[in-house]
């Protein structure tokens, strides 16, 4: 029987904290803001359960589907005919009360450091999982990305309307191949009408959504005493039991009560939040975003249940009332330019502000919007713990620390030093702790490229503006590497995968109107020197009427740390203390630039350094003949020294049931895999760490699936690269030659 029937409308209820009262919401302003990343597995429903919550948030007046291409977070051209997310975008919208900041990002093992970026701006993730499907590749890696930025997560199980969505495997698989500590704040039923409805553990209620209305509005019906509430009840008792092992204030109320019916729904709810925020529990709730069931419940326990930005990032309080701001993304946008946009830690960012960067670049912010994708709003001033996008950086890259100013940098880390109870005497500064490093770092972790393909533009006269398009292109996407082969004469474009450059091929087109062609891509190998070789090269030349002159000796040798240096024997030292700051620029720039093509593949030549003996540089001879001399030279040395093959290895992490673990291994070792450990994962699983080369793992997805009958998941990571015997190096050199 219906005790009451609740008609949510969001018009009323869901207004920014600021247009109930002025003075109030200053000072709750933070507490009630949740900056989230919204991950998952390729597919799941990031977007269309995003594109829902704009609707109800009353942001959108239509619901956006991912494949009538009409949504807000995919934006892109490429993203709306494709139907994947590309880019993270940011999106921002008021519900009950909260304002919440919400990052899609892409599902695609391509597009990973893009993920990597957004969740530096965020404070808590909502882990989208298809019902269908449980525990996916990617949904492993973006729960490892969480855990690395130790970050309070829900888990919104999609798709539940669908027939074949099995939401107790799911659980199982989040315990399995998670490892982690699942909360079911919520149960699928199917309701009278046959349609997917939600009984709530917490409230004891049916929850079910009116389709009339796209689901705007639902209905919260008290349960009957039935078997329904008697397994609800018992659910819930679980959840009061287990919350108690993990909260004083829920402890203390169950042992005075004796009851657990007793126990207030409040009070369960803050144990629940201190508990996701210390990452003891993840709630699981469920619904299905396309058939518009169960996305307000999501929305309210993001408020309920994920940290406020004052909760988290206590390590910014050495900045005071300064501005700390990191820039998680950069988008250039036609009209207005690079935008930046900004995770604001502490202080405010107002128009007009001089920012610097940590690595000392002043700035002005000509220009600040609120996100929402590709549409902006203008502001004037945004507070410490929202995302803001700013105009007019044009220095900035993606992983900056922005702040007022070169002061207040200074202040903020000698502050942090002391806090850390670090060395300030004059002689241990050099020496900063790990902390500080991280927190000033300038350098976001760049995955090396794993494959590369040439680019050509269309005709000779759009070579400029491809430049260019590229050059902006990877500001927006850091893990897009562009070089320019002097012996091909060709621009190089290296990445992440197959559909990483074609994404940014389609991008060229549709932003730049420019339709570049690219070359077959190919496995980005290294290479390196086995020997140190020691070379003269003289040359002399007539150009235009003028004498060039160039005599150098140059040796390689095996180092990781250093590119170039001098050869510290006294008889060479002499000479070469003689040779202007300019010409030893001259030689080192021209020496490394060689470095870049290596003799065998053309790939780039590492832990090697060039070690410069002697030159001597004829009267009048031209900068850009000496540069030359170098390169060659080194060329020299290398073709003739000799240099072996690095390939790019891959880290795998495989879960699967312990009885398909020996025909997984079996096919890992045809692979050239080595196998670094076998782990029990849950009670039923096994997880196998394994890293691979590159070269042997096309397709390896698909061939796990078929072996393990789909049981396994996996998730995929570059790690570096390795030396290779000689049949596989002389197999890669003819593959790149095109012979294979
Ligand atoms: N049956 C059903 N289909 C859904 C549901 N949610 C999403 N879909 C469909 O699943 C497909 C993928 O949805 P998206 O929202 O694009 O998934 P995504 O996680 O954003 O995908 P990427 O961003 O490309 O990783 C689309 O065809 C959706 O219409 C759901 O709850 N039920």
């Amino acid at each position: 029987m219906l005790k009451y029937a609740l008609q949510i409308r969001p018009k009323q209820i869901n207004r920014f904290p600021w247009q109930l009262s002025n003075q109030n919401w200053r000072r709750s302003y933070s507490s009630k803001i949740r900056n989230i990343g919204i991950l998952a597995h390729i597919d799941a429903g990031k977007t269309t359960t995003t594109e829902r919550m704009l609707f109800y948030a009353g942001k959108t007046r239509a619901l956006g589907e991912v494949h009538r291409g009409n949504t807000v977070t995919d934006y892109l051209t490429q993203e709306r005919e494709r139907g994947i997310t590309i880019c993270s975008s940011a999106v921002t919208f008021p519900w009950n009360g909260h304002r919440i900041n919400l990052l899609d990002t892409p599902g695609h093992i391509d597009f990973t450091m893009e993920v990597e970026q957004s969740l530096y701006a965020v404070d808590g993730v909502v882990v989208v999982l298809d019902g269908t499907a449980g525990v996916e590749a990617q949904t492993v890696t973006v729960w490892s990305q969480a855990d690395k930025h130790k970050l309070p997560r829900l888990i919104f199980i999609n798709k539940m309307d669908r027939p074949d969505a099995d939401f107790e495997k799911c659980v199982l698989d989040l315990k399995d191949k998670l490892e982690t500590q699942p909360v079911c704040l919520q149960y699928p039923v199917k309701n009278e009408q046959g349609l997917l409805a939600i009984n709530d553990v917490i409230t004891l209620e049916q929850l079910s959504w009116q389709q009339k209305d796209l689901g705007r509005s639902y209905k919260n019906i008290k349960l009957e005493p039935s078997d329904s509430l008697r397994q609800l009840q018992e659910k819930r008792n679980e959840l009061i039991d287990r919350l108690s092992g993990l909260d004083d204030e829920l402890a203390d109320v169950v042992i005075s009560t004796e009851s657990f019916d007793e126990v207030d729904n409040a009070l369960i709810e803050r144990a629940l939040r201190r508990a996701t925020s210390q990452q003891k529990v993840v709630p699981v709730l469920l619904g299905s975003a396309y058939k518009n069931v169960g996305i307000q419940r999501l929305m309210d326990a993001v408020n309920s249940y994920l940290p406020a930005p004052e909760e988290r990032n206590q390590i910014y309080d050495c900045f005071g009332t300064e501005v700390a701001g990191k820039v998680f993304k950069i988008v250039h946008d036609k009209q207005r330019g690079p935008l930046t946009l900004v995770r604001i830690l502490r202080g405010e960012i107002k128009r007009g502000m001089r920012l610097i960067s940590a690595r000392g670049q002043a700035e002005v912010v000509s220009k600040l919007y609120e996100p929402l994708a590709d549409e902006y709003r203008e502001v004037s001033a945004v507070q410490s713990g929202d995302v803001v996008i700013c105009a007019g950086l044009k220095s900035t890259v993606t992983g900056d620390l922005l702040t007022s100013s070169q002061s207040a940098l200074k202040n903020a880390q000698k502050r942090l030093k002391q806090s850390l109870g670090a060395a300030t005497t004059k002689d241990e500064e050099d020496d900063e702790p790990d902390e500080l490093d991280e927190l000033f770092s300038i350098d976001p972790q760049i995955p090396d490229a794993v494959y590369f393909c040439s680019i050509e533009p269309p005709s000779v006269s759009s070579q400029t503006a491809m430049e260019q398009a590229l050059r902006q292109l990877q500001r927006e996407d850091p893990s897009l590497r562009v070089s320019y082969d002097t012996v091909t004469g060709q621009t190089v474009l290296g990445g992440m995968g197959e559909l990483h450059m074609d994404i940014i091929k389609s991008r060229i087109l549709s932003e730049y109107k420019i339709d570049v062609d690219l070359g077959p891509l190919q496995i980005a190998y290294k290479e390196t020197i086995e020997t140190p070789a020691l070379n003269t090269l003289s040359v002399e030349k007539e150009i235009a009427g003028s004498k060039q002159n160039v005599s150098i000796t140059l040796e390689v040798v095996k180092n990781q740390t250093e590119l170039f240096s001098l050869d510290k024997s006294p008889e060479n030292l002499a000479n070469l203390n003689t040779l202007r700051p300019r010409i030893l620029q001259v030689l080192r720039k021209g020496s490394i630039s060689a470095l870049e093509r290596g003799p065998r593949v053309g790939g780039q030549v590492v832990d090697t350094q060039i070690r410069l003996h002697n030159a001597s540089i004829g009267r009048g001879t031209a900068d850009s003949f000496v540069m030359a001399t170098a390169a060659q030279c080194v060329q020299k040395l290398l073709s003739t020294s000799g240099t072996r093959l690095l390939e790019p290895i891959m880290a795998l992490q495989i879960v699967a049931p312990s009885e398909r673990i020996s025909g997984i291994i079996a096919d890992l070792s045809r692979r050239r895999a080595l196998i670094n450990d076998v782990l029990p994962k849950g009670e039923r699983n096994k997880m196998i760490l394994v890293n691979a080369p590159l070269a042997e793992l096309s397709g390896y997805s698909s061939a796990l699936r078929t072996i393990s009958s789909g049981t396994a998941s996996m998730t995929m990571q570059p790690c570096g690269f390795a030396s290779m015997n000689s049949a596989d190096e002389s197999l890669a050199e003819r593959r790149a030659q095109g012979l294979e």
